[in-house]
Parts: structure tokens; C-alpha cells; sequence
């Protein structure tokens, strides 16, 4: 109580401000690393020469999208977000919140697994195909739109057809990346099959 008068009036807006701007970092790496994944995976494919090029390429541009965007969008949504619970400690004892804390360890432990994948990829020890990639990719997506959802409508969560919609939507989208994936592998095969 006595920490929550201390701080000046706007503290509480300026931690919202660069906790949203810190999580639109946060999944814009999240997003791109795991994209970079696949193309670093699927790179395995090429001839040696090429295929080295690529692989090294890949690696550099996933350790700094890793390390200079991700992880600091990470951390300055997490830090903000301490900020915000310090200012109003009220909302710990909601039950949105609680199981907003739960949906973002998940996120935190995805963030961490990207890592531990990243360097399976750097030693060419990582066994996941590009397809297990994408699907992994549909995850985060999904836990932005539930954690969004908490923070907006957080005790009156919704549970009736738009929600489902929602989730129907990302079905979908995440449906409509394997098949254009798989399309698109087809296709290349079939013209070098036809010379
Ligand atoms: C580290 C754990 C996190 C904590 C403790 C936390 C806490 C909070 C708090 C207390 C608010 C202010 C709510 C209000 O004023 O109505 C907030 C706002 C927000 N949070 Fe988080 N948050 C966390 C992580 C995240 C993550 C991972 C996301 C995105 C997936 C996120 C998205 C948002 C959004 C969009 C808002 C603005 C909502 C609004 O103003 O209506 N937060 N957060």
C-alpha cells in the first residue's frame, strides 16, 4: 500500500505503454525466429556448398534476432509488467490474473525451447522437420490471443460463439500454412521431376 502511494501519478500508464510495446517485440521475434527455424532446417536439402552458405547465414541471423530483439522485448514486457503489479497489487488476487501468469510461464518455457532449438540447429543436431516446425509456430499465436483475451475481458472471459470463433480462426490459419507448405513442396518436386 505504502509502495502503491509512492509512485507518481502516470508511473502506472508509462509501465502499460512499454509493457504492450515490449510484448509487440517480444512476438514479432517469436514469430520471425521460429520462421527462420524452418528455412535453416530445410536448408539441409541444398548441396553442400550452398547448403553451408545458408546454414551459417541462418545462424547469424537467428542468434541476433535472438539476442538483440527478442529476448530485450522479453524483458521489458516482463519488467513492465512487475511495475504494473507494484503499482496495483490488487490485481494478484484476481483470478484472470492468475491464470494470465500460468499462459505466460507457457510462453516463457516456448521462449526458452526456441533457445535450447536454436543451438540444436547451429551443431545440425536439431531433429524437428520443417513441417513439426510450423505447427510448432501456430503456439504462440495461440497464447497471444488467450492472454489478450484475459487482460481485456479478465473475470467475464468469454466462452460463447465468438470465442469459438477465435479459436476456429486460428485452426484455420495454422491449417492453411501446412497445406500451402505441403503445396508448395509438391509443386517443386513435380518441375524436378519434369526436368
Ligand atoms: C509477465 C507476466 C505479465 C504480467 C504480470 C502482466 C500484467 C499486466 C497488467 C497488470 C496489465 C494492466 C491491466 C489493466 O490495466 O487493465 C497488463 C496489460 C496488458 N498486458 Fe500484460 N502481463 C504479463 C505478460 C503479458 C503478455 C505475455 C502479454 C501478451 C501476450 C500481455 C499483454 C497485455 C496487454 C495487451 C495489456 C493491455 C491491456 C489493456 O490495457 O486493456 N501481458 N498486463
Amino acid at each position: 500500500m505504502l509502495l502503491a502511494l509512492s509512485w507518481p501519478p502516470q508511473a502506472y500508464l508509462w509501465f502499460k505503454t512499454l509493457h504492450i510495446v515490449g510484448v509487440v517485440v517480444w512476438f514479432a521475434g517469436l514469430f520471425y525466429l521460429v520462421r527462420l527455424f524452418i528455412y535453416h532446417r530445410e536448408a539441409a536439402e541444398l548441396d553442400p556448398p550452398l547448403r553451408e552458405a545458408f546454414e551459417a547465414q541462418y545462424g547469424l541471423m537467428e542468434r541476433r534476432l535472438a539476442n538483440i530483439i527478442t529476448t530485450p522485448g522479453m524483458v521489458v514486457a516482463v519488467v513492465c509488467a512487475v511495475g504494473l503489479l507494484t503499482v496495483t497489487p490488487t490485481w494478484l488476487h484476481q483470478s484472470w490474473m492468475h491464470a494470465k501468469l500460468a499462459f505466460v510461464a507457457a510462453l516463457l518455457a516456448y521462449h526458452a525451447f526456441c533457445y535450447r532449438l536454436m543451438g540444436q540447429l547451429q551443431r545440425r543436431e536439431c531433429q524437428w522437420n520443417g513441417r513439426q516446425l510450423r505447427a510448432l509456430n501456430e503456439l504462440p499465436t495461440l497464447l497471444l490471443v488467450i492472454v489478450v483475451m484475459l487482460v481485456v475481458f479478465k473475470d467475464q472471459f468469454p466462452t460463447g460463439a465468438a470465442t469459438w470463433f477465435m479459436v476456429a480462426l486460428v485452426v484455420f490459419m495454422a491449417a492453411s500454412i501446412q497445406f500451402y507448405a505441403r503445396w508448395r513442396r509438391l509443386r517443386s518436386e513435380r518441375l524436378a521431376a519434369e526436368g
